[in-house]
């Protein structure tokens, strides 16, 4: 099994620090989310490890050997980072192949890959003809061709229809499910949740959280739970014995602040409190990652004076 391991891992580039003695590993069997916001570091580290820039000082491996030891890298690590990165005049075949043939990769993996990611029918259109999403589609064909213990996206939803989003999702989730090792960085919160099983987050190049996604939130939102009654002073008063107080809204729902969904079960179901609905309002991601990075944002936008 294939880990990628950063170690104490900065680089500068000038005066400007944009990792910052970071240490992290990536384990396989589970996607991990690569979250952080604008300029915090991910697409660096990420080259980092694939050994297109030198760190200032630390190390960045895959299963314990750099990126540049390694032989026919593909068939170890699959990474799209640009999808501008293919040659426009080239079909995708022909960018395929070339990879292919460069990593000693069996041919039969083309139409693999093609039929994968779902441009088999347009494989010999000029990439240069290609939608931002069928650029990316084609990016992680090439990452797949060699069939990949690692797995690095930067950003792969970025163009995706609703349909590929879908199609994306469930990939990295079979990737994953092979044992795999994978690595996903996006800006989409909605997104991150519904694949990331556990989450590296950066801020300003350093790292503020290595931790699995559902103690992240945990430990940042409090949980509530959403009931509907048709006897709210029944639900008043049961919640009010047990120490809780509930926030009625306009819809017709109450809403129990720092609750769990079970405690409350219990005791409206304990109180003979008729209760119509009963849900746990969990925390979400984008609550949990927005308030662990508010004093980590480079580029806020500032309020505009009248
Ligand atoms: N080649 C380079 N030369 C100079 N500065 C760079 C270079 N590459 C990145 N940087 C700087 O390093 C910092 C980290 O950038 P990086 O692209 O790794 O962040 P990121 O987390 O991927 O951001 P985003 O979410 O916007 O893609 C930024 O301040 C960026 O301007």
């Amino acid at each position: 099994m294939t880990s990628i391991d950063v170690q104490s891992l900065t680089k500068e580039y000038g005066t400007r620090r944009a990792v910052d003695d970071l240490t992290f590993t990536v384990r396989p069997g589970r996607v991990t989310g690569f979250l952080g916001p604008n300029g915090a570091g991910k697409s660096t580290t990420m080259r980092l490890v694939l050994g297109l820039d030198r760190p200032t000082s630390g190390t960045a491996t895959v299963g314990g050997r750099s990126y540049t030891a390694l032989q026919e890298p593909l068939r170890h690590v699959g990474a799209l980072l640009d999808a501008h990165a293919a040659h426009g005049s080239r079909t995708a075949r022909d960018h395929l192949r070339v990879l292919a043939a460069s990593n000693r990769l069996p041919a039969r993996r083309i139409d693999e890959v093609l039929e994968e990611t779902g441009i088999a029918s347009v494989a010999r259109r000029r990439v240069k003809t290609y939608s931002l999403g069928m650029r990316q589609r084609l990016g992680i064909a090439s990452a797949l061709l060699g069939d990949p213990e690692v797995v690095m996206l930067d950003e792969p939803s970025n163009g995706l229809d609703p349909e590929g989003i879908i199609w994306i999702r469930e990939l990295l989730r079979r990737l994953a499910a092979e044992g795999r090792t994978v690595l996903v960085s996006s800006h989409l919160m909605n997104e991150t949740a519904s694949f990331a099983d556990h989450l590296v987050v950066l801020g300003r190049g350093r790292l503020l959280a290595d931790t699995p996604m559902r103690e992240f939130i945990d430990a940042r939102v409090r949980p509530r739970v959403r009931v509907r009654t048709p006897d709210a002073t029944a639900l008043k008063a049961a919640l009010a014995r047990h120490g809780h107080d509930a926030v009625e809204h306009d819809d017709g729902y109450w809403t129990v602040h720092h609750a769990r969904v079970d405690d409350v079960g219990r005791i409206v179901s304990g109180a003979g409190v008729p209760v119509l609905e009963l849900a746990a309002d969990e925390g979400t991601l984008e609550q949990a990652y927005l308030d662990l990075t508010a004093t980590e944002t480079e580029f806020t936008a500032q309020p505009q004076e009248a």
